[in-house]
């Protein structure tokens, strides 16, 4: 469990505090540099005062929005193909919008996300965090919940916006969602309502939370989903949020302090249980990981025999749920067996984001009951 390579603590050190704040109010001032969007014009259409328009910086990671066919009925079978430069051009004219900057930190499909490109995203955010008011991330739909989740679990955005935004057509395609998109995820990061509500999904119209958005079906353009997800909607160049400025309740922000180039979490793997799910299995990886996360059968439920192998582990064990809604209760975790303190219940998060914040808890040398705690913003623990 130990880990050299990168040293993790909360960013406010009393982990019993470390909740975000809500702010619940809308910010009465627009900022100087943003006033441009509320500017009134003159007869000819010019600007009555001078035009300071926000700086927005995207990132380009690849995925699908950047993935060409070879025809334009094709939407499986494709590959990323296209620079964000290429991804800009296709997109209705922004600069009225916004002052745009680009970066491409990789260029691949989301599957391949790996440590080192996550850490790339995580410097590239925070770089632009000093100079930018708004960051749009271009990134595959497959794992942007990831990402998502690992961002904002890391970095204290301040009021500025990180939009993640992706698309379910390659760029080829008839009627390709990409374009619209990116246009909707720009006009989002340099809108000033869309200040202090922190990471973003920006997606088939919906504007979502980073924290809890996930994709939940494979094909469709209505790809993210679930009930804590919905912040918004973007219509017609109208952003509608249902909410005042809210950043997600319970996150616990971990500071990340990297030892050079070399970025390494602890090993942390998901189990899918099912039924005639064998214990052995729970034994066989035990001993190659940090820690585990269980896809529960339902809400923490698991045959007998698994509970019994898990309890007589010493490693951290999250109980997650294969459903995609709802949630795990510190109730239905086991409490009878030698090492049941190791068992933990993941509240509302699913496993692949369960196992990032197991990783980062590892990451930080928290102790059990830190890591139980860490859980509780989700309502497990
Ligand atoms: N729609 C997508 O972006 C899927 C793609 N396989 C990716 O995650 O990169």
């Amino acid at each position: 469990m130990k880990n050299d390579s990168v040293e993790i603590t909360t960013i406010c050190p009393d982990v019993e505090n470390s909740q975000f704040v809500v702010q619940s109010n809308y910010p009465e001032t627009i900022p100087e540099i943003l006033k441009s969007q509320n500017a009134v014009t003159n007869g000819s259409g010019t600007a009555c005062q001078q035009r300071s328009l926000p700086r927005i910086k995207i990132l380009g990671t690849g995925g699908t929005i950047a993935s060409k066919a070879v025809n334009s009925s094709q939407t499986a079978g494709y590959h990323v193909d296209l620079t964000i430069q290429d991804l800009l051009d296709a997109i209705p004219d922004i600069s009225k919008v916004c002052d745009i900057e680009y970066e491409q930190l990789c260029n691949v499909d989301s599957k391949d996300i790996n440590q080192d490109i996550l850490y790339k995203i995580y410097r590239g955010v925070s770089e632009s965090l000093q100079t930018f008011d708004g960051i749009v991330i271009t990134h595959g739909t497959d794992t942007l919940s990831e990402t998502a989740f690992f961002i904002e679990s890391t970095i204290d955005a301040g009021d500025v916006p990180i939009v993640f935004v992706g698309s379910m057509r390659p760029s080829t395609s008839v009627s390709a969602d990409g374009p619209m998109n990116l246009y909707q995820a720009i006009c989002i990061a340099s809108n000033p309502k869309s200040r202090g509500r922190s990471v973003l999904v920006s997606l088939n119209d919906q504007i979502s939370s980073g924290y809890y958005i996930t994709k939940t079906n494979a094909n469709s353009l209505d790809s993210f989903n679930v009930r804590q997800g919905y912040l918004g909607n973007f219509v017609n160049n109208e952003i509608h949020y249902y909410y005042p400025p809210v950043k997600p309740q319970g996150c616990h922000k971990f500071k990340l302090r990297v030892d050079g180039e070399n970025f390494k979490l602890p090993e942390v793997c998901i189990l899918y249980a099912h039924q005639a799910f064998p214990p052995a299995i729970v034994n066989l990886v035990a001993d190659k990981y940090d820690g585990i996360v269980l896809a529960t059968m339902g809400a923490g439920s698991l045959p007998d025999e698994v509970n019994e192998t898990c309890m007589k582990l010493a490693l951290p064990i999250v109980y997650s749920k294969r459903s995609m809604d709802g949630m795990v209760p510190i109730a239905n975790v086991p409490k009878s067996g030698p090492n049941d303190g190791y068992l933990i219940a993941s509240g509302y998060l699913s496993p692949e984001k369960s196992r990032i914040l197991l990783q980062l808890c590892l990451a930080g040398n928290y102790t059990l009951e830190e890591i139980k705690h860490v859980f509780t913003g989700v309502y497990g623990g």
